[in-house]
């Protein structure tokens, strides 16, 4: 079965005052529909870097990455923008959330710019509305930005990324700022999401966050340095936990 996802030699490089910065050094990996993989790695190994240009936000510098076969880094700008919005959905540290709109309108926005389904905008606000109420934030439906929690906010980007169904959901840091009863949720949400059939491809620093993944990946200055896959064989959390920090702690995190 060929990959969802796949990157192939990608390398991202940065050039400052004339001076490289060679961020992604040939990575190459694979996502299979269904997944929940987490990519851990120390501050600056370029976890982030590798998210946005396997989700096409950002364009690498050479290599390739396939969604589905069609590579995103052969797209022109309106393509790779209409296949973003239609087949991907994202939960990004900087939650791009509109200041002038309500939560709810904020949700529902992509399914409003994108063809993808024929509903009504009433249909497209119900389901906004269904959304809220799975992840258990419809009360702040009418309230703006500034007037909900980081965890609230938080579910909102969920209920957003998914609106328009997206085969694959990238997520940076998603609990990064919560505490860990709102990030425990957040993740339950995300798992769920998941065994529904969402693919997820997440980053994140926090171990108990990434054992709640099927598979880990551990980045190190621009290269992946390992996997770990024996998350799919043990069910006991706290077990999943130990494992993952002993083979974290064996790559010297
Ligand atoms: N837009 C940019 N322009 C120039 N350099 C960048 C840019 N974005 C990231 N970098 C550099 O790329 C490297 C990797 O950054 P990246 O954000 O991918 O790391 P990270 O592993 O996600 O770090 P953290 O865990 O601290 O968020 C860093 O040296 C950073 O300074």
């Amino acid at each position: 079965m060929a990959a969802l996802l796949c990157a192939k030699d990608l390398c991202k490089t940065y050039v400052i005052d004339k001076r490289q910065n060679n961020v992604l050094k040939n990575v190459n990996l694979e996502v299979n529909e269904g997944e929940m993989v987490a990519i851990m790695g120390p501050s600056g190994s370029g976890k982030s870097t590798l998210l946005y240009a396997i989700s096409g936000m950002d364009r690498a510098t050479s290599g390739q990455v396939l969604f589905e076969g069609q590579d995103l880094t052969k797209l022109g700008e309106k393509d790779l923008a209409k296949l973003r919005l239609d087949e991907m959905g994202f939960i990004f540290q900087q939650m791009y959330m509109m200041k002038n709109l309500t939560i709810l309108d904020n949700i529902v926005l992509p399914a409003v710019e994108s063809r993808k389904s024929k509903e009504s905008r009433e249909e497209k606000q119900a389901r906004g509305e269904q959304l809220m109420r799975k992840l258990g934030i419809i009360e702040i439906a009418d309230n703006d930005m500034n007037e909900v929690s980081g965890g609230q906010l938080q579910r909102a980007c969920i209920c957003r990324s998914m609106m328009n169904r997206p085969r694959l959901l990238f997520a940076d840091e998603p609990t990064g700022a919560l505490n860990r009863t709102s990030s425990n949720e957040v993740m339950d949400e995300l798992v769920k999401l998941n065994g529904e059939g969402t693919t997820i491809v997440m980053v994140t620093h926090d171990a108990k966050v990434a054992a709640k993944c099927g598979r880990v990946l551990f980045i190190v200055d621009g290269n992946i340095k390992g996997e770990y896959t024996n998350l799919k064989n043990i069910t006991d959390e706290k077990e999943r936990e130990r494992g993952l920090n002993n083979w974290l702690l064996d790559l010297g995190w």
